[in-house]
């Protein structure tokens, strides 16, 4: 077992146990936000289907209204009507115009438009006061081109991209069937929220923060409930949960001899790190249990949030073949001082904001692994590589909380 790692190290040999998934299950749209692309698409259409206009107005030739001002306007007589969705089926002719909407089709016959702002309307002439235009012309897939791919596998389904696969005409798309995380909190003190509250416990907390932090990496938590200081309680739940793609301890994996995680792992599992040179979090270790990889995350509940964030997370991005990065990174100026740890990379909450054209960041004040607020309180973690404080006014790198 190798001890005491960097956290480059650490994150290196973990991803090494991350193997890209190939399931894919189909998604109606209004499914799919959110959800990871897991073929290439391309368009199966046009659009525009054809060459339309971009306003309201009057289509007409263009050499028919070349003269046309405000002085001496240009009359046309009005020969039909192409609201979008009913295109006009005939052609124009010379001195003719069609009334055009948004979204239409040009007339054949028509090379150009006149916005209607720029015409009056009498019967069945309009008199245009502007010489009519090309630009305003939409040209057949100037937004999509049937059969180009505009759509990637690995990408995150965003609304933007929901809706262009909607206008490539795909009603359903397929998914990477989301990774199932196996979440387990470990010891005796632990203590389901809605229960009394024993002298000396504690909410379970790290279950359901852990639960939201999986679903926004793109995977589907599944709650295993608490086990209590045994390691045969341990073992028999992780039993039961049956084969997942990745397993969460939170608890039990420091010095103490209540340490079940560990030392269950010692017995009977792979454990390929036993703690990396991080603070939160210190205790992580990494393992294979039962053909799982298995992440036994500190308990205190920031040491927990923290470590899937810089681990868990990018773990899941390569089970999903994720093309986003895992973690967003700025430069900031500090406003309060952060401590070092003299031997470990230190990631400190702060409250990241933007000032007269820079980021700025401030601590939330008590940094200890079980103020669990300071994660609400803050948006980001500064980074401070081991020895290195930030005192005021120094430029410090802060990685961004996900929402
Ligand atoms: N002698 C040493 N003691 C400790 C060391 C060390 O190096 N030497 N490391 C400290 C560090 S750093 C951390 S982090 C913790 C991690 O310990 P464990 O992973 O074994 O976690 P526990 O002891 O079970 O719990 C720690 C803390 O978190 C609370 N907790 C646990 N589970 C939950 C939960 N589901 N929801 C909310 N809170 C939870 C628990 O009550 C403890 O307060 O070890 C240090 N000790
Ligand atoms: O990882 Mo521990 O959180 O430093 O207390």
């Amino acid at each position: 077992m190798r001890q005491n790692i960097g956290v480059e190290d650490a994150l290196k040999t973990l991803l090494e146990h991350a193997s890209p998934l190939e399931a894919l299950e189909q998604v109606p749209l209004p499914s799919a936000f959110g959800r990871v692309l897991g073929a290439d698409l391309l368009s199966k259409v046009n659009h525009p289907d054809d060459d339309d206009s971009s306003l309201d107005g009057y289509a007409c030739r263009e050499a028919d209204a070349r003269s046309a001002a405000v002085g001496s306007p240009v009359k046309l007589r009005v020969v039909g009507s192409s609201p979008a969705g009913k295109p006009f089926q005939g052609t124009l002719g010379a001195g003719e115009a069609v009334q055009i909407f948004t979204g239409a089709p040009i007339p054949k016959g028509a090379d150009s438009i006149v916005r209607v702002e720029d015409t009056l309307r009498e019967g069945e002439y309009v008199w245009l006061m502007r010489p009519a235009g090309n630009s305003e012309i939409r040209h057949k897939g100037d937004d999509l081109r049937a059969g180009q791919t505009y759509l990637r596998r690995g990408e995150v389904l965003t609304a933007g991209r929901v809706g262009l696969a909607a206008a490539m005409g795909y009603p359903e798309v397929p998914v990477l069937v989301r990774p199932r995380v196996g979440i387990l909190a470990t010891g005796d003190e632990v203590v389901e929220p809605g229960q009394t509250l024993p002298y000396g416990g504690v909410y379970n907390s790290n279950s359901y923060a852990l639960a939201g932090l999986v679903q926004d990496a793109g995977g589907e938590p599944v709650l295993l409930g608490k086990v209590s200081d045994s390691i045969d309680g341990l073992r028999g739940q992780l039993l039961r949960a049956g084969q997942l793609e990745l397993l969460l301890t939170a608890g039990g994996v420091s010095m103490g001899e209540h340490d079940i995680v560990r030392q269950m792992l010692e017995r009977e599992g792979e454990i390929l790190f036993w703690k990396v040179k991080i603070q939160p979090g210190g205790p992580f270790l990494f393992a294979r249990w039962g053909g799982m990889p298995l992440m036994g995350l500190p308990g205190n509940p920031v040491s927990a949030m923290v470590i899937f964030l810089l681990f868990g997370r990018p773990f899941l991005f390569k089970l999903l073949s994720r093309t986003d990065p895992p973690l967003s990174t700025r430069k900031a100026i500090a406003d309060t001082p952060f401590a070092a740890n003299p031997t470990k990379q230190a990631y400190r909450r702060g409250i990241l904001s933007w000032k007269n054209g820079h980021y700025h960041v401030s601590s939330t004040g008590n940094q200890s692994s079980g103020v669990l607020r300071s994660m609400v309180e803050g948006n980001a973690l500064v980074v401070l590589p081991a020895g290195v404080s930030a005192s005021a006014g120094d430029a410090v790198e802060v990685v961004l909380l996900p929402n």
